[in-house]
């Protein structure tokens, strides 16, 4: 369709794609965005995106309320007008008729709705459509019955539900164990005459199967703001006088879409800046890592990875990773570690823009192994060892008073744990005591202030240093040798 058209030209010049329903998002498009980074669905369902195509794009949809009210009101206006035939009635009327009898209608009070999907939207349908009397019964997988029962609802099992309610309503995503979840066989088992109403997606109330019913006078009614295929090119359903519906209109509120708008972008930004991962479809394990603990924890991992890929100046791509969670509260921490460590192994190598989401994937791609352990030790770190041509590297690194720390380098422990942030020169030489102040001669010299200083025990033989610096020098080659030349540096 024209979208996709538009999209398949443009795509590329754009880093993240923001997107409502009737945007087909396609492995196409997603294989033409080739500097996508993120794809956000401003609303809940994310069945027009291609959740699959690609593991290194970072696919959410707004976790909030956004649409919630608006969807719940329509169904609520749907139910009503089923109850008193209005859109029926507001035609006749258009055509100049005065017709009382043909419009009887019953009243909503006293009467039995069925809730099946008990999320956001069944929940605020079931509260308002208490406030007119009716008994709300339903039936959720995961909704707790304890909770819906808080809000008004009791569930039992869909077989014992189908025959009680007078009203259906549906608000559950689109899926397998949702597609026709009311059908032929379901329809039977309800009172004759029950209405139904879809505001959550086509295909949960089986269309061939609706039309049958309401061609028997099984369904009374039938309220429809969606359907399998939009805008159906087959309008049997929408024709049918006992079928109210809409065009996808449950969100299409100023509100509803400025919340939306306004949600999506705002994750998006906590997502680039590193503060939160809300609403990540594809990544749920990142999503409940990204606690404001464990935030430290992954710029330890990712500062780790970039100072062994500095250490091992290497081209050769590292066979190996090990990542080693210390510690018990660290005990579920080491997926995210090990892909931390990973996203700095692999910053500024050839691969597409290494994240959280894609770094495994990735390194299995590059043919690097990563192998990961725990162990329950008295202290909180995490241990990061590659091999590079059968050489292997070791970091050691914690968090202390909130700041990721290194503690130790190759076998040489710190004497004073190594805060790593900000700019960091490593370096390794003989111990002397001119060192410093060559070096920081050379340094201030080149217009670099020197902010912090560490220096390791000779561990192993090797002695490391780690200087805090005010800035880059634009060019680091040039800085390396300057450092080089002052330290009399072997490496
Ligand atoms: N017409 C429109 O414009 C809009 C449609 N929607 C659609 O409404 C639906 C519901 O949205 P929300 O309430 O925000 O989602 P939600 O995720 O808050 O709730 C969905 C609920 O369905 C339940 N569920 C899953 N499988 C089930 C099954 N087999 N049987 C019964 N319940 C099951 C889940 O446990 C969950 O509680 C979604 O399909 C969404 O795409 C949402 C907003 C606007
Ligand atoms: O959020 C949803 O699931 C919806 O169906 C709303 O779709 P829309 O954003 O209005 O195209």
């Amino acid at each position: 369709n024209k979208s996709i058209k538009i999209m398949l030209k443009q795509i590329t010049n754009y880093d993240g794609l923001v997107v409502r329903s009737a945007t087909k998002v396609t492995a196409e498009v997603i294989s033409a965005g080739s500097n996508l980074k993120i794809i956000g669905r401003a609303g809940t369902g994310v069945d027009n995106v291609d959740v699959e195509a690609d593991v290194f794009i970072i696919f959410m949809n707004y976790s909030f309320n956004g649409n919630t009210i608006s969807a719940a009101e329509l169904t609520c206006a749907l139910l009503m007008s089923l109850s008193r035939h209005i859109p029926q009635a507001v035609i006749s009327m258009k055509d100049g008729k005065w017709d009382r009898k043909k419009f009887m209608g019953a009243e909503l009070y006293g009467k039995v709705l069925g809730i099946v999907g008990l999320g956001r939207i069944g929940k605020e349908v079931a509260t308002r459509m208490q406030s007119f009397g009716m008994k709300t019964i339903g039936y959720d997988p995961i909704t707790p019955p304890e909770v819906s029962a808080s809000w008004g609802v009791e569930q039992m099992s869909l077989e014992e539900l189908w025959p009680q309610c007078d009203y259906i309503t549906v608000h559950t995503p689109l899926m397998p164990s949702t597609t026709g979840l009311l059908n032929d066989t379901s329809f039977a088992k309800c009172k004759k005459g029950v209405k139904v109403v879809n505001c959550a997606r086509g295909g949960i109330i089986d269309e061939a199967a609706l039309l049958r019913a309401l061609e028997s006078g099984q369904c009374g009614g039938a309220g429809l703001d969606v359907f399998v295929e939009e805008p159906p090119k087959d309008r049997a359903l929408v024709n049918h006088p006992n079928v109210i519906s809409c065009p996808h209109l449950g969100a299409s509120t100023k509100e509803a879409q400025a919340r939306c708008g306004k949600e999506i972008a705002l994750q998006i930004v906590d997502m680039a800046t590193g503060k939160a991962l809300v609403g990540a479809v594809n990544a749920q394990v990142l999503v409940s890592s990204f606690s404001p603990d464990s935030h430290q924890w992954i710029l330890l991992g990712e500062s780790m990875g970039r100072v062994l890929k500095a250490c091992t100046a290497s081209k050769e791509p590292f066979s190996q990773v090990h990542v080693t969670s210390l510690g018990e509260s660290l005990k579920k921490s080491t997926g995210f570690l090990s892909s931390a460590a990973v996203v700095g192994l692999l910053t500024e190598g050839p691969q597409k823009g290494p994240n959280l989401v894609n770094a495994l994937p990735l390194a299995a791609e590059t043919g690097i192994t990563v192998q990961t352990d725990h162990k329950d030790n008295e202290c909180e770190a995490c241990v990061l060892e590659v091999s590079v041509n059968s050489r292997s590297y070791k970091a050691v690194g914690s968090v202390q008073a909130g700041v990721p720390v290194l503690l130790e380098l190759n076998g040489s422990v710190f004497r004073q744990p190594v805060p790593l942030t900000g700019h960091l020169l490593f370096f390794k030489a003989a111990n002397s005591t001119e060192l410093l102040l060559s070096v920081t001669g050379v340094l201030a010299a080149a217009g670099v202030e020197l902010q912090s200083y560490s220096a390791s025990t000779a561990g192993s033989g090797e002695q490391w240093y780690c200087m805090g610096i005010s800035s880059l020098l634009g060019d680091i080659g040039a800085l390396k040798s300057l450092v080089k030349e002052a330290a009399q540096l072997t490496v």
